[in-house]
């Protein structure tokens, strides 16, 4: 595609043919543009060089910027990718709602592309498991993959027929202007707890980050779903409709669905949730109190997408919880009772706690967490992790997530910090099983932190891992034993 048709910024400089986009040097071609991109470890600007060895065409950078191949000069050169990414692969599903919050991202993108399928589209979802619809299922290092990765991925989506797509937006790929090129029609939140404090540098700004996708990514008129049951669930509303946009609330005191009550029970959660003045007691097939949140979030998105609630909230009653969110992978055998064991992808002090609280109604017994926290990450998290842990659960057991290229003694010390009385094995497998090997009849085990993770990122080496096969193993090894 020619420069000049791609943006405005181009009209003085010499027509080039673009054939195709990076950011990253190692990765270009013959006739490619390079986005020097400022970046958080190190300048862009460095590998203009290397670019052009490897066959740059052009480069985007900010004014200023001195290389060997016409510069397209950008104030904000990660914003101009993500509209050049835009225009390179304009084809998108018609309909795209971006789902951001600290918590539940992932479990209402999957909820609302299972709604929308089960209304007979072709749904799918973007974000941490990756880019599904059917026949289409791409996998994604990032939750929010960088400008150039979102469109092909998205032109890839449309191709195969995908019309309505749920897609996690991160408050990284927010400040990042990563998504700043996809035409969102709805957006949600879930929630803000702490998080990301290696990044953000207050609650403010990771607030700020987050707000972007529906005061300015969200065109104007645009409606965003908006759960109240968080701390900034008011802000979000003030903010959106300063913002031209049309807030919808959902939750406990939600206008547009109203969660009346959430009971949970052996085979998943009752709830209760007027709409329109006519109230629906639903049976929800989810573990977790939690998840009823998720629920009434995509389907408030399904909802703003063109359907009453009569006909949306009773298909709530089939959709199924995404991989590794209070996942049941295995269950201890005894000859009076059994204790069953929950993966879950709980990852910050807020979903600990969540998550425990949720798992006490279905514990006769005690309940049992192991968890650690990852490395090259919010450092300050891992102590309120384990509080939430030591508060939550009778019996902690501290171990290794991803340490990364982190010492795993040290992260592990800083969770321990919150929870003194925690035992700690820094090896997660045997973490794992010595805390099965715990269970009574009446217990419950939660393994947090990886959910559907299938590697343990150790230095800069990812090992085969999975929580879910070690639960099993737990789990089997009892029943051999038996
Ligand atoms: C902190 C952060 O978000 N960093 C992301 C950011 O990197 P950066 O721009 O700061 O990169 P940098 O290392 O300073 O390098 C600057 C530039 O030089 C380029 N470069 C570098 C080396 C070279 O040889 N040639 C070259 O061109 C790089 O491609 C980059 O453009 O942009 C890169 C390209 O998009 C991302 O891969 C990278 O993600 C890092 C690896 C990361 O771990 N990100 C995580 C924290 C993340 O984004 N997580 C969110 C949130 C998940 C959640 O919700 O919990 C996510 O959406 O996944
Ligand atoms: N509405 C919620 N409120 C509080 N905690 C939640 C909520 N939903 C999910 N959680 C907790 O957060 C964990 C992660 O959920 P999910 O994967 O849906 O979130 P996410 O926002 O996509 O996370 P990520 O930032 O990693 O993409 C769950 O396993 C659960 O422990
Ligand atoms: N998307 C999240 C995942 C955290 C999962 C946890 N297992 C870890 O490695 O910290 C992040 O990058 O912060
Ligand atoms: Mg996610």
């Amino acid at each position: 595609m020619k420069l000049q048709e791609m943006t405005a910024l181009a009209r003085r400089l010499p027509d080039v043919e673009i054939k195709g986009l990076t950011a990253d040097s190692r990765a270009v071609r013959e006739g490619f543009l390079f986005a020097a991109l400022p970046g958080t470890k190190i300048d862009g600007r460095k590998f203009i060089d290397d670019a052009v060895r490897n066959g740059a065409a052009a480069v985007l950078a900010r004014p200023g910027t001195k290389a060997p191949v016409p510069v397209l000069e950008s104030e904000q050169p990660r914003l101009t990718l993500a509209q050049l990414a835009m225009m390179f692969h304009p084809q998108q599903p018609r309909l795209i709602a971006g789902v951001t919050g600290t918590n539940g991202k992932t479990s209402v993108a999957r909820f609302a592309s299972q709604l929308w399928s089960s209304l007979g589209h072709h749904a799918g979802s973007l974000g941490t498991l990756g880019a599904v619809a059917p026949g289409y299922d791409y996998a994604l290092k990032h939750t929010t993959p960088d400008p150039v990765e979102i469109h092909q991925v998205l032109s890839g989506m449309a191709a195969v027929g995908t019309t309505h797509l749920a897609m996690e937006v991160s408050s990284h790929g927010l400040s990042q202007y990563r998504a700043d090129g996809v035409n969102f029609s709805l957006a949600a939140f879930t929630n803000l707890t702490r998080d990301h404090f290696d990044y953000h540098e207050t609650f403010e700004d990771y607030y700020h980050a987050k707000r972007r996708l529906f005061t300015q990514l969200l065109p104007r008129g645009g409606t965003v779903v908006i759960n109240t049951d968080g701390p900034f669930a008011e802000r979000a509303v003030e903010d959106a409709r300063a913002a031209g946009r049309r807030p919808l609330t959902v939750g406990r005191k939600g206008e547009l669905l109203a969660l009346r009550r959430v009971e949970p029970g052996a085979t998943g959660l009752r709830v209760e949730v007027e709409a329109e003045g006519k109230s629906y007691t639903l049976h929800l097939p989810l573990v977790g109190s939690f998840q009823a949140d998720n629920a009434l979030v995509a389907a408030g998105l399904v909802i703003a997408s063109g359907y009453g609630p009569s006909l949306v909230l009773p298909k709530l009653e089939q959709i199924s919880a995404a991989p590794g969110r209070m996942e049941l992978a295995g269950v201890r055998r005894f000859k009076s009772g059994t204790a069953g064991i929950y993966v879950d992808y709980a990852h910050t002090p807020a979903a600990v706690e969540t998550v425990l609280e949720a798992i006490r109604p279905h514990t006769a017994g005690r309940v049992h967490i192991v968890l650690g926290a990852g490395g090259d990450r919010d450092k300050e998290k891992r102590a309120l992790m384990g509080k939430a842990a030591s508060m939550g659960a009778d019996h902690v057991v501290v171990t290794d997530d991803n340490p990364r290229t982190e010492d795993p003694a040290l992260i592990r010390a800083d969770v321990a910090k919150g929870a003194p009385k925690a035992e700690v094995i820094g090896d997660r497998r045997e973490a794992i099983l010595a805390a099965a090997r715990n269970l009574r009849p009446g217990d419950t085990l939660v393994i947090a932190g990886k959910g559907h993770e299938r590697g343990q990122t150790i230095g800069t080496v990812t090992f085969p891992f999975s929580d879910v096969e070690v639960a099993r193993e737990a789990a089997m090894s009892d029943e051999a034993a038996a």
